[in-house]
């Protein structure tokens, strides 16, 4: 075997990534992905004249491969016996020597003394010892560059969370741990921390003396990110109920898809006990059923965040499922579309109506995809679960030859689905326009009341109005006599961008067509333009989704608790803070709150507000992105605030709409009336005292908005409005897709581009 004259000054410390080249004086570094430039010394050692252009080709525990470009030749550099001796093998390219030592087990074995040490006796030899020597630059600058990738590891912040160090505190812990170190120096040690280098190695050997340090350095500051820990602690949510635990609940999940007969079931129940609560995803629904069961002889009142309908004698209510009380006692209670409890908004509702109602039955009505959740927290909570499958009645039948991109081509019993209020508008008139129907019209902004007429108007039959053109807001909560579920498309902006409607949604949607007990028991679904068709049969074959968290929100007294922990914070600064610090169990997520931070900035403006009057507020329900609302809502925080009657300080109109500014003006205007009525209803009465005119004023509105609707014939946006929307396009570099059929074309065109690409190649 060749040997090179250099080898007795060569030595491999750690072979793992970083290797060390020492002479007889001097140390120097060569790492897999940098270079350090070695000494003359060593050059002369090994012969090299440019030695900056080594070329690493392979650096493992067996050994050192490396190439000399300006020499072209190769070496292997083996550890034979690493720490003790100075001696290993360099030996040129060809030789078939092969490398059997294992580098880092040696080097573990030759600081064993170190690497063995129990960390609080290292420590404590580190702190009591004298002020270091000196370390040489080169071994100063590898040192610092250990300490700061383990000050920069995520790693070591999310290990240092277990002893109460915040990520945000972590970075400057990290810089004094190294201050420290670099103060009492130990010999050993540094030799064996650089032996590691930085990484994973060196920070798992300095996490523990970085506790021990922490420990005694930090006290007040792991006090204080403990006590804010433990007041933002979201974990076990099942223990927030002691009353709910007290009680062994059974739990019936009506499992199936829409149209199957759920909540047809939980509601016999729901009318057989002798005190109900029906917990429902809308205000319309609650509605419905209250009306449904009043109409039966079972007394029922009424429970929404803008209004209280008390029927007296009654034992039962229907309520939208935040207003549900978690206090009072019932024999059955339903909770209705279960799966919400994954709704990124609103899914904590839902949660905390699972795990807090006190009653002996609680019927769960929805889709399968949180049937393995609910599953988990029945067994967390200790209720009986029983799983009830349903079936559709009918199969819902996908009509393969679509409207072929006609509108003309409506039919009786139609529902077309739009995601934009625009397209709805559009849909109307093209149909009036062009073929004999009349169309109602639904979607999420019309108040429940004037969502309700346009259904009644649809579902009679007899009269001309035998189109519904509807957004999203159909799948969910009215019984309609639809025969056929026709998308418009199937795409809808989120926000952001045009994304596809998820499968879910356009399997509840096209479900609502074809009800048992309806005109047309028998369903269909289409689509208004072919190439869409291929994505709504994928929708309807794919199976529902498993839901694999659910969301949470902390009650008020947790927030309040947890302000008390930090001064000097807004609060929206306070929940975002709360966000960032809280602790949740696997299956859970904090409930997305961008919009209550957003009312909650408006709101900072508004002195002298209690941190309760301040979270409640922030929860009114106010379209964000409409500035009149958000006015209102800041107008009637500041007359809370200064102690005056809350007025409502708005007209109604005489007539309805003229256009659709006008009806837009109406929309707004419902919601800021509603808002005044929700406001009453979590404030007390006295501050808010127009209530009864507010509800004549949401009465008059919801009709002149039914009157608009039946009349609307002009164009759905008015110039600014459209114009503001292309602005907003450009700005975001977006081309707004009319539908599915662009992209489908587009794929199209891929698909053929590339087997013809195969073709050729
Ligand atoms: N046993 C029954 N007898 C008479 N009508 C029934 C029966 N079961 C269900 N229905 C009717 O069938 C229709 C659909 O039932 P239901 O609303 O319970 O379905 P669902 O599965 O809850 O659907 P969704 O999820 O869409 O609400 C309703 O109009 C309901 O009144």
């Amino acid at each position: 075997m060749a040997r090179n004259p250099a080898t007795r000054l060569l030595r491999i410390y750690s072979s793992q990534f970083k290797v060390r080249f020492i002479s007889s004086s001097n140390r120097f570094a060569l790492s897999c992905h940098e270079f350090h430039h070695p000494s003359t010394q060593m050059h002369q050692s090994l012969g090299f004249t440019h030695p900056e252009r080594i070329q690493l080709n392979k650096c493992s525990s067996s050994g050192l491969d490396f190439r000399v470009l300006n020499l072209n030749k190769r070496f292997y550099c083996t550890p034979r016996e690493i720490g003790n001796s100075s001696d290993s093998i360099v030996s040129e390219h060809g030789d078939d020597n092969k490398i059997k030592s294992q580098a880092s087990a040696s080097t573990t074995e030759s600081f064993a003394h170190v690497s063995a040490l129990d960390p609080v006796k290292l420590y404590r030899r580190l702190r009591d010892g004298p002020i270091s020597e000196k370390l040489g630059l080169e071994e100063c600058e590898e040192l610092s560059e250990i300490f700061h990738s383990f000050a920069r590891s995520g790693w070591a912040s999310n290990q240092a969370l277990a002893i109460y160090i915040s990520a945000s505190f972590f970075p400057t812990a990290a810089h004094q741990f190294r201050n420290f170190f670099f103060k009492k120096i130990n010999r050993d040690t540094v030799d064996y921390l650089l032996s590691l280098g930085p990484g994973t190695q060196s920070e798992r050997f300095l996490f523990p003396i970085f506790v021990e340090f922490s420990l005694e350095h930090f006290p007040d500051e792991i006090k204080k990110f403990r006590s804010m820990i433990s007041s933002a602690d979201l974990t076990k949510p099942e223990t927030w109920f002691p009353f709910a635990r007290a009680i062994k609940r059974k739990i019936i999940y009506h499992c199936g898809p829409t149209n199957s007969g759920k909540t047809y079931n939980a509601l016999q129940r729901f009318m057989e006990a002798k005190k109900g609560i029906y917990c429902s995803p809308l205000r319309l629904l609650a509605m419905e059923v209250f009306d449904k069961v009043n109409s039966r002889g079972v007394y029922c009142s009424l429970l929404t965040g803008q209004e209280k309908k008390y029927v007296p004698f009654g034992n039962h209510t229907a309520c939208t499922v935040e207003m549900v009380s978690t206090e009072e006692l019932y024999e059955v209670a339903v909770i209705d579309e279960i799966q919400m409890m994954s709704d990124l908004y609103r899914g904590y509702a839902w949660t905390r109506a699972l795990l807090g109602l006190q009653a002996d039955e609680i019927h769960l009505c929805g889709d399968p995809s949180v049937l393995s959740i609910v599953r988990k927290i029945c067994k967390e909570t200790g209720d009986e679960l029983i799983e009830n499958h349903y079936e559709r009645f009918k199969p819902l039948v996908v009509e393969a030859k679509t409207l072929l991109g006609d509108i003309k081509n409506v039919r009786s019993g139609d529902c077309v689905v739009a995601f934009s209020r625009r397209e709805i508008f559009e849909t109307k008139i093209a149909i009036e326009k062009h073929t004999n129907h009349k169309c109602c019209v639904i979607y999420g902004a019309l108040p429940p009341e004037t969502r309700r007429h346009q259904a009644n108007l649809f579902n009679e039959q007899g009269n001309e109005y035998d189109i519904l053109v509807a957004s999203d807001a159909v799948g969910m909560g009215l019984n309609l006599n639809i025969r056929r579920i026709v998308f418009y498309n199937l795409s809808k902006y989120n926000g952001d961008k045009m994304v596809p409607v998820p499968a879910s949604q356009v399997k509840q949607i096209a479900g609502r067509a074809g009800r048992r007990g309806s005109v047309y028991p028998d369903g269909l679904t289409t689509t208004l333009h072919l190439p869409d068709l291929d994505y709504l049969i994928e929708c309807l074959q794919k199976p529902f989704d498993e839901i694999t968290k659910v969301g949470l929100f902390p009650f008020f007294e947790q927030v309040e608790l947890f302000a008390g922990q930090i001064a000097d914070i807004t609060f929206s600064q306070l929940l975002q803070k709360f966000s960032e610090n809280c602790r949740l169990d696997g299956y859970y997520f904090l409930c997305k709150h961008d919009h209550i931070k957003k009312v909650a900035n408006m709101l900072e403006k508004v002195g002298g507000m209690s941190l309760e009057d301040r979270f409640n507020f922030c929860f009114a329900p106010v379209n964000i992105r409409d500035p009149k609302a958000m006015y209102h809502l800041l107008r009637f925080a500041q007359s809370y605030a200064n102690d005056v009657p809350v007025s409502l300080a708005m007209g109604v109109p005489r007539g309805s709409a003229r256009n659709d500014g006008e009806l837009l003006d109406l929309e707004s205007k419902h919601q800021v009336v509603s808002m005044y009525l929700w406001l009453s209803n979590h404030f007390k009465e006295e501050r808010f005292p127009y209530v009864k005119k507010a509800e004549g004023m949401a009465a008059d509105i919801a009709e002149l908005l039914g009157e608009s609707l039946i009349k609307a014939d002009w164009k759905p946006e008015s110039r600014s409005q459209g114009k503001r929307d292309r602005d907003r396009d450009r700005e975001e570099g977006y081309q707004r897709p009319r539908s599915l059929v662009k992209e489908q074309d587009k794929k199209r065109q891929e698909r053929d581009l590339e087997s013809l690409g195969k073709v050729i190649a």
